[in-house]
């Protein structure tokens, strides 16, 4: 291990599925006070807790069917930062002199939609003044200012690409990204438990994972660390860190993309395909998540929005089209070439999966466990009973 380096601050980022339980801030709290030696300096972006802005959308939508992009943007923004005040709280009570910074103090800029707002900017002055100021800072994942100097989102999951900037805007030697997996594995261990993990993986690989609806990191995230050439490594959450896949240069395994949560809406009518193509690409200027592709099923144009329609945006501009609840998206992403992409009826969406990861991996792996979500998920929209600390 090289001596601490207070010029440049490890980076990493907790995923909402570092935080199911409270204990999770104390064992995250002193994994970060374990690493600290390293560089004596560590920037931390916080993601809410494990189905925290799933819930708040949710209990939203409750009361509006449609809310403004700002009052989703105020709403969710709040999931994140009391993350990130949980877990300076937790450093603090174990003597780490940490401190919460908010979106202001942060230095990125975005424009756009509010709930999906582009980053335009990384000033780095406001995160070194934060920084001589502590060891350690917590910071929400997934905001920014907009030129109206209001508090913005850059979209769900985004996170990953605050933590990206932050590791560009410190000059950091790779951004580190902790979640339920112990790495970017062949396929979602959770989906296929034969799935093998991969140790070295490139960019524009993992960027054709995500964007073929793979939820592990944000696909922007993945080219902002391309374009300034920072490694991504991604590894479990603490206490067992150990295992990591280390995204950097250009390796490219072959993946299976099984889109539980791919969104998709039936065209027989070429000219509304058209129209909804040119209004998916203007929504994508306003935010840059909005993505889509074409394919065909039985001989009928689909449009079909990888990951799901979070915001109901293409919802809306599909509303004249079939929406196709019982398709979903199979992407095998290979070493060379475009990835292939299908539709398959969901029921042979696992099936079919395994199928083909079969071919390029023939033997099996031990699973791992189930997928947990935070049972205080709902701490933000119901009262729930304070749960004992370990
Ligand atoms: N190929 C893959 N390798 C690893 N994880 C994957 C893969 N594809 C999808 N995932 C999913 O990504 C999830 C981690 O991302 P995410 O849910 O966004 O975590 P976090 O909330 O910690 O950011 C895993 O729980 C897993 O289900
Ligand atoms: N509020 C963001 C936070 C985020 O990016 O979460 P995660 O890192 O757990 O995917 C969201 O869920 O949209």
């Amino acid at each position: 291990m090289s001596g601490p380096s207070p010029d440049r601050p490890l980076v990493f980022k907790f995923g909402g599925a570092c935080f199911i339980t409270m204990g999770d801030y104390q064992r995250v709290a002193r994994y970060i006070a374990d690493r600290l030696p390293e560089a004596g300096r560590i920037v931390v972006v916080v993601s809410a807790m494990s189905g925290t802005t799933g819930n708040l959308q949710n209990a939203q939508r409750d009361l509006s069917a449609r809310p403004s992009a700002t009052l989703t943007a105020a709403l969710l923004i709040t999931a994140d930062t009391v993350s990130s005040v949980l877990l300076a709280t937790a450093l603090c009570e174990i003597g780490v002199n940490a401190r919460q910074i908010e979106a202001r103090q942060e230095g990125l800029t975005a424009s756009g939609s509010p709930q999906g707002a582009r980053l335009t900017g990384i000033d780095p002055a406001p995160l070194w003044a934060a920084l001589a100021t502590c060891t350690v800072i917590t910071m929400p994942g997934g905001q920014a200012i907009d030129e109206n100097n209001a508090v913005v989102t850059l979209g769900r999951n985004s996170s990953d690409l605050s933590a990206v900037a932050a590791a560009v805007s410190l000059n950091a030697e790779a951004c580190e990204i902790f979640s339920d997996v112990p790495g970017v594995f062949t396929a979602d261990p959770y989906l296929l438990p034969e799935a093998r993990m991969i140790s070295d993986l490139g960019y524009a690989t993992v960027k054709q994972m995500s964007l073929a609806g793979a939820k592990m990191l944000h696909p922007r995230a993945v080219d902002m660390a391309e374009r300034h050439a920072v490694p991504i490594i991604c590894r479990t959450c603490p206490p067992d860190a150990t295992s990591r896949t280390v995204i950097s240069g250009t390796a490219s395994p072959t993946a299976i993309i099984a889109d539980t949560r791919s969104a998709v809406w039936a065209f027989p009518d070429h000219r509304l395909l058209a129209k909804a193509v040119a209004r998916m690409a203007e929504a994508q200027l306003e935010d840059p998540g909005m993505y889509g592709l074409v394919l065909d099923f039985e001989g009928v144009k689909h449009l079909v929005i990888p990951g799901g329609d979070p915001h109901g945006a293409a919802h809306r501009i599909c509303a004249a089209a079939s929406p196709r609840t019982d398709l979903r998206l199979l992407t095998t992403v290979r070493d060379a070439g475009d990835p292939e992409s299908l539709l398959v009826l969901e029921g042979d969406l696992l099936v079919e999966a395994r199928r083909r990861h079969l071919m390029h991996y023939p033997s099996f792996v031990q699973p791992p466990g189930g997928k947990a979500r935070s049972p205080l998920s709902g701490l933000l929209t119901r009262s729930v009973a304070p749960e004992p600390v370990s």
